[in-house]
């Protein structure tokens, strides 16, 4: 790389300083890296190319200007861990990684490992698998590589140890190459915002017609892995008949979260927005401690994904069963009750209450998949969840009470907890429980089960709403129990 006659001018202590600043450099830079090769990275990960890359220049005992310059390479990314967008292919390499541990391998800058493959691709014709999620396809990682060396466009910003001259305004190429491929998507009307109809209406019109032919852009069609970009995965920790949900942690503020995402790819628009309907629905509620929290989503590879709040585990799961002594049954009762008052005030019903769907994070109760939510208004199509929770008005495709399904829901969810056994989908336990019959249950008080058996009523308006539900005098009672709903 040429360098400039104002820069070649440069006084011997310039010089040197600069030398001793970017030896600085270097040694983070390679403590940073024999770092993560202990934490049992695979020797073609990106962080050993890194750090072979920098133990060549570090073995250049005399280190001359020209050689700065090309070190040019390193930018102040390396130093502030922001993402790559390359993840090592082989994730099992990464099984070992300790997340506890303070040195967490971050990844590099896109710029250098753009740059180093593309040089490993002119040096070895090495071919990127183009049918691999976490690689950029062949042709893309030319044209990066093209625009990495042309030196005569690229203008750097040189980043030397802790100092940085600027020599030009840094803009990679690469990035510019990206910006011009990947137009911004479409913006989709969410049905669940009351105040969708009010926006500028071109958002949702025009845009819709000038981008119909860049929905591959927003279904991961560019061939960038935006989950393994963003985030580790750690373990599958639940499946539904829809999709797979993960623990992971998010590379780059280093917290763990849920990713829910779809079993199958949904190849067809229709499809897509139906399973979009979910996310719009968690985004347009906003927060409350009793809803699962949202934080992001997007598709990839024709799947939905979801990035959610981890909570610690749903009612179903055979950890939460020993917990349902009556006062603790209460507490899920009530909160969950708070939940259906916050959606239902929202004009949302969940219509798929049920254990499954149930969630516990350090004692406090969270509503989850909304995965069926509709409109109190009937205005988008109905889907009825598990039918051992939907009371009989809902089997009959009566769909004018949707908020007092929920509420059939949560009485049948909280009796089953009670009971200790799932329900039955059938026979006369499931046709008792559509009657409103409920079994006398031994040791519950009076009170607790003449709430349960208004709550799955067969007539939907007997049944209580859910602020009725919440004000109930029986929930005073929570604060005298509050000590046994510690877990032991
Ligand atoms: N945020 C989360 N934190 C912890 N576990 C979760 C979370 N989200 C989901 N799970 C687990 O994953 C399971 C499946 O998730 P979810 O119910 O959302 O999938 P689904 O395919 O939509 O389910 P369904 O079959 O009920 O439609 C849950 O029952 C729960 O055990
Ligand atoms: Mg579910």
């Amino acid at each position: 790389m040429k360098r400039s006659r104002k820069t070649q001018k440069k006084s011997k202590r310039e010089e040197s300083q600069m030398k001793g600043t970017l030896a600085r450099h270097f040694q983070v830079q390679l403590g940073y890296s024999s770092s993560i090769q202990h934490q049992s990275f695979s020797s073609t990960s990106s962080s050993s190319r890194l750090q072979n890359h920098l133990e060549s220049v570090s073995q250049d005992a005399t280190l001359s200007a020209a050689d700065v310059d090309d070190k040019d390479l390193i930018l102040t990314q390396d130093f502030f861990c922001t993402p790559d967008y390359i993840t090592p292919v082989n994730q099992n390499s990464m099984s070992g990684f300790d997340c506890n541990r303070e040195n967490i391998p971050c990844p590099k800058s896109p710029e250098k490992l753009n740059t180093v493959k593309s040089k490993k691709l002119r040096q070895d014709g090495f071919l990127v698998n183009p049918l691999d999620p976490t690689s950029y396809d062949y042709q893309d990682t030319v044209d990066l590589a093209k625009d990495s060396f042309s030196t005569d466009e690229v203008q750097l910003t040189k980043t030397i140890g802790y100092t940085t001259q600027k020599t030009h305004n840094y803009v990679p190429q690469s990035a510019v190459a990206l910006r011009c491929r990947v137009m911004p998507p479409p913006c989709i009307k969410n049905p669940y915002q009351k105040d969708a109809s009010e926006m500028d209406i071109d958002r949702f019109g025009n845009q819709w017609a000038k981008c119909a032919g860049l929905f591959p852009v927003i279904t991961g069609g560019d061939g960038l892995s935006r989950y393994y970009t963003d985030f580790h995965e750690i373990e599958q920790i639940g499946a539904g008949n829809f999709s797979h949900v993960f623990k992971v942690l998010k590379r780059i503020d280093g917290c763990f979260y849920a990713v829910k995402h779809s079993k199958r790819q949904l190849h067809h628009d229709a499809e897509r927005r139906k399973a979009l309907l979910e996310v719009q629905a968690l985004a347009a509620l906003g927060s409350h401690e009793n809803i699962v929290g949202y934080y992001s989503s997007w598709f990839e590879n024709e799947q939905l994904y979801i990035q959610m709040e981890l909570c610690d585990h749903s009612l179903s799961d055979k950890k939460a069963s020993q917990f349902f002594a009556e006062g603790e049954v209460l507490k899920a009762l009530h909160q969950i009750a708070q939940a259906l008052q916050f959606i239902h005030e929202k004009g949302i019903a969940h219509l798929d209450v049920k254990p499954d769907n149930i969630y516990v994070k350090n004692g406090v109760y969270k509503l989850g998949d909304f995965g069926r939510a509709t409109l109190l208004n009937k205005s988008l199509p109905i889907e009825e969840g598990d039918a051992r929770y939907m009371p009989q008005e809902i089997l009959n495709e009566d769909y004018d009470h949707l908020d007092k399904v929920d509420i059939f829901s949560l009485g049948a969810t909280m009796y089953e907890l009670i009971k200790g056994s799932p329900l039955s989908e059938s026979g006369p336990q499931f046709l008792n429980l559509r009657d409103g019959k409920l079994p006398l249950l031994p040791g519950h008080s009076l009170q607790f089960q003449n709430l349960l058996k208004v709550m799955v009523d067969p007539d939907p308006v007997q049944r209580p709403s859910a602020k009725e539900l919440v004000e109930n005098p029986i929930f005073d009672k929570i604060q005298k129990h509050r000590k046994t709903y510690m877990k032991p």
